[in-house]
């Protein structure tokens, strides 16, 4: 069963004009490791959530803004927005926003006389709608956006040609570009700077840009996003960009050593504004992070996982949670857009390398019995530049596992995507999750007042290959763990438990469950959130 939309019917929940509140227990289990051997000691404890419901006007400012990626997310939003369709040679297409889990996916509330039933993510708490979402941003390159739609070369001919009307008025703002951090090749896009090497002029100048967009387009806020060139890894230098203090002078100082998308995030953070790294470069040095977190705004990264990579973090999880034994991982990719043109060069390659490599840590961790402490499977990461296949990138990955009795298995996988077409709605649900968890607080324990989570929004792992977490916390990337979180935090929000696929009630005699339990007594649930209502409200007010 599928339904549109929902409440929810609980003592536990309160639906009022500004907010949606919810009291939860969150259970989980501490293990205390003592004398060789370990106790699992089963925690609870009370949280207070809520989410502001008015759903404000969201400015997006893209750096690189007339990439591949800036302009498909910006065509395709358009074409959603206008309801643009188009023709193709398999007849007519319409818009959609396939592959954004925000605007494609669902979660499966519960189930109703025992058939479960299904609602779109996007349904549980109020979220942008990305069709309202004001789009600008900043390219070294001068292109309009019609004319980096066409280099682009990922949308259909009939669409570029509607689309054309909307784009060509869309003109990215000049950017900082140091050419140090990109690679050379790219040299002949950059005609559209910022003017001088003064770093602190160029920070003020980005400020004033973000200030002047947020006023001109009336949102109420701002979210930047860095879909521009993957840049080399930044050294991280002990009074350079070690603390938020260095990171500032040395900014003002010039210092070679502080990269473009660094520039951008200090902008965006001194501006309040959320920041996200859609490459693989390290632009939260630590003095950056430190910033965030001194001014309680959001950042996350790193690097779109759109693919290639989503596909290795879902194939290890099952091969390893089905107790098998990954020996190698072999995976190739070539492409021919201007990002692969950029990667060929071995320091931007080296960048991407990592990001592609690390994705799995945590499930080759989670596993002693297959692996000894410090093992892992042999993995390489090759990618190579061939003009020709555009933005259809193509992965060839080979994966060689141990299986039962010294047994081999090796699966081949083959995937043709557009790059780009991948990546546009990790950018919207990017967006759209950043925006929701600036409306959402908790209070738990003592705390009288509410506050926001962690400054580094690990919330978002799911949509990328080196997720950012708070220091001293664990890194998820097994795909569908992180997806998992997405879902119980906004069930969550709504006084729903976990979602935990037991389904006991289907595997005991349907005459051991309670009676409260088959039928719901709506009526009288009515009335204790009634009463719960006015106890919770007298708490607030001691
Ligand atoms: N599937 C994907 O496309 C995918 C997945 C993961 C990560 N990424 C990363 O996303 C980024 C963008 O990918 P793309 O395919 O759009 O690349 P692209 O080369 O088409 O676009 C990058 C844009 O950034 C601009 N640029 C470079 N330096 C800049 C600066 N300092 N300020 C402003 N603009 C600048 C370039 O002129 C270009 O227009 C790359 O770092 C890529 O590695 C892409
Ligand atoms: O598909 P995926 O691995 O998630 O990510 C992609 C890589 O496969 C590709 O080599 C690179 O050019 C893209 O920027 C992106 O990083």
């Amino acid at each position: 069963m599928f339904l549109q939309n929902f409440k929810v019917e609980s003592p536990n929940v309160f639906y009022g004009d500004d907010y949606i509140e919810s009291q939860y227990d969150y259970n989980t289990t501490e293990v205390v490791a003592s004398q060789g051997t370990a106790k699992a000691i089963p925690k609870s404890q009370a949280f207070h959530f809520r989410t502001k419901t008015k759903v404000p006007k969201l400015g997006l400012l893209l750096v690189g803004w007339g990439g591949n990626n800036g302009s498909t997310v910006t065509g395709g939003i358009i074409a959603n927005r206008e309801g643009i369709s188009w023709r193709t040679k398999k007849g007519v297409q319409e818009p959609n926003y396939f592959g954004s889990i925000t605007q494609s996916s669902t979660i499966r509330l519960g189930s109703c006389n025992g058939e479960d039933v299904y609602v779109p993510l996007k349904s549980l708490l109020p979220m942008v709608n990305p069709n309202d979402i004001e789009i600008g941003g900043w390219d070294i390159n001068s292109a309009d956006l019609a004319n980096a739609m066409k280099r682009a070369q990922v949308f259909d001919y009939d669409l570029q040609r509607q689309l054309e009307p909307y784009m060509s008025k869309l003109k990215p703002m000049p950017s900082i570009y140091y050419e140090d951090f990109i690679a050379a090749n790219q040299a002949d896009r950059a005609d559209n700077l910022i003017p001088g090497k003064d770093k602190k002029k160029h920070l003020e100048q980005i400020r004033n840009d973000i200030r002047k967009f947020k006023e001109e387009k009336k949102v109420d806020k701002v979210i930047v996003l860095w879909t521009a060139n993957t840049e080399r890894f930044a050294e991280v230098l002990a009074g350079v960009n070690d603390t938020a203090e260095n990171l500032l002078k040395s900014i003002e100082e010039s210092h070679p050593e502080i990269a473009p998308s660094t520039v951008f995030a200090v902008a965006s953070i001194l501006e309040g504004c959320a920041f996200i790294n859609g490459s693989p470069q390290n632009t939260f040095v630590p003095g950056c992070i430190e910033l965030a977190v001194e001014k309680n705004v959001f950042i996350g990264g790193d690097d779109f996982k759109s693919g290639q990579t989503k596909y290795k973090s879902m194939l290890v999880d099952y091969l390893v949670t089905s107790g098998l034994k990954p020996l190698s991982i072999a995976s190739y990719n070539h492409l021919g857009n201007n990002d692969g043109k950029n990667l060929s060069s071995q320091r931007q390659f080296r960048s991407k390398e990592i990001s592609k490599s690390n994705v799995v840590d945590d499930m080759v961790a989670s596993n002693d019995i297959l692996f000894k402490p410090g093992e892992h499977p042999d993995h390489i990461v090759v990618i190579k530049y061939v003009p020709a296949v555009g933005d259809s990138k193509r992965a060839l990955d080979e994966y060689t596992s141990e299986i039962f009795m010294g047994g081999q298995n090796v699966i081949v996988s083959h995937n043709t995507c557009e790059d780009s077409l991948l990546a546009a709605p990790l950018i919207i649900d990017l967006v759209v999750m950043t925006e929701l968890a600036q409306r959402i607080e908790y209070r738990t324990g003592a705390m009288t007042e509410y506050t926001g989570f962690h400054p580094v929004l690990s919330l978002l792992s799911f949509m990328l290959k080196a997720p950012m977490v708070p220091d001293g916390t664990p890194l998820v990337n097994a795909l569908f763990k992180q997806k998992a979180c997405i879902d119980n935090i906004l069930r969550a929000c709504l006084g729903l438990a976990p979602e935990n696929d037991m389904r006991l009630e289907h595997k005991i005699h349907p005459s051991c469950l309670d009676k409260a339990f088959i039928e719901t007594d709506i009526e009288n649930l009515k009335q204790k959130g009634d009463d719960s209502k006015e106890q919770e409200s007298t708490e607030m007010r001691v």
